[in-house]
């Protein structure tokens, strides 16, 4: 049996078509959803996914603006910009791109943003809101996730998960929301020993691994459910996840592909995000 895909590239189009409906009822009430981007630096893969927000928001009839700047910025800079555009009344979600330059504090930035306007889900009040299942911004490529398991009819209910890396905005974040969905969750991580006596027993794989086709099938448990959330290069140079898609086919009973998987998935959850603070202060007003 081959393994069915999970075609995230497909889902995240039936959700951009939702979104965009729900831009044109806000327009009738003179809003449109506006979103800042700020990058620093030239790092080619996060201008890449920075034009397709913009691309992306713009095609669903929402404003987005993009900040870039040199990575000489420094952390002072960065923070008088969110600052400014935390009072901006026109923009309901600020992202800043990471990676982040090695001079500027990450964790300081993230928390300088408003977390009204956090449409990334990092900040620690909405972390921590995430945490305890109460209402917040869910961090997109975690939130996309759980869209796919949903949209497939795929119930983490009393299954063993088992997620592989422990970022804040990738590892920790989906095993929080895997385990508000009544699954086992397992973390493994850099330093766990016999990575594969873990992974054999799960039944939903989620691999954050950064290593290019590492996963194969002597990794999986038959009927798994894989979840690919690597975006590499391989030795081609051509883009590929961390999981080996080819080799694990026979044996995993479905799959998310990359490209065409997770990641655009993470696109369409910040466009719904930044909707949902729109209209939040669209009832504010009400
Ligand atoms: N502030 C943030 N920074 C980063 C995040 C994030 O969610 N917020 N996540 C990643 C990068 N990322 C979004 O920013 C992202 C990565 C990949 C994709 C995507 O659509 N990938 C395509 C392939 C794209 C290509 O051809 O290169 C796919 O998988 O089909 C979207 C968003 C780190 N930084």
């Amino acid at each position: 049996m081959t393994a069915k895909l999970i075609d995230g590239k497909a889902v995240s189009q039936k959700i951009k078509v939702q979104v965009k409906e729900r831009v044109e009822k806000l327009a009738q009430h003179g809003i449109i959803p506006g979103l800042a981007v700020v990058l620093v630096g030239e790092n080619s893969a996060s201008l890449t996914y920075v034009k397709n927000k913009k691309k992306t928001c713009e095609a669903l009839g929402m404003r987005s603006d993009l900040h870039q700047f040199p990575d000489t910025l420094t952390e002072q800079e960065l923070l008088a910009k969110i600052d400014q555009l935390n009072q901006d009344p026109q923009i309901h979600g600020i992202l800043v791109q990471l990676p982040l330059p090695k001079q500027i504090d990450e964790f300081k930035v993230i928390s300088a943003i408003s977390p009204e306007k956090d449409v990334d889900g990092f900040h620690p009040i909405s972390v921590g809101n995430m945490m305890i299942g109460k209402d917040a911004f869910l961090p997109c490529t975690p939130h996309g996730i759980m869209e796919l398991l949903s949209h497939y009819g795929i119930d983490p209910s009393g299954k063993h998960a088992v997620v592989i890396g422990r970022s804040n905005i990738v590892g920790k974040p989906i095993g929080q929301l895997l385990l508000q969905k009544d699954a086992t969750v397992t973390y493994c991580h850099s330093k766990t020993k016999d990575l594969a006596s873990f992974t054999a027993q799960a039944d939903i794989l989620i691999a954050a691994i950064g290593r290019a086709k590492f996963i194969d099938h002597t990794f999986i448990k038959p009927g798994a459910v894989i979840i690919d959330v690597g975006m590499n290069r391989d030795e081609n140079g051509k883009l590929c996840g961390d999981v080996d898609f080819e080799d694990v086919q026979e044996k995993a009973g479905f799959v998310t592909p990359v490209p065409g998987g997770v990641g655009p998935m993470t696109i369409a959850m910040l466009m719904g995000n930044t909707l949902e603070s729109a209209e939040k202060g669209l009832s504010k007003t009400k």
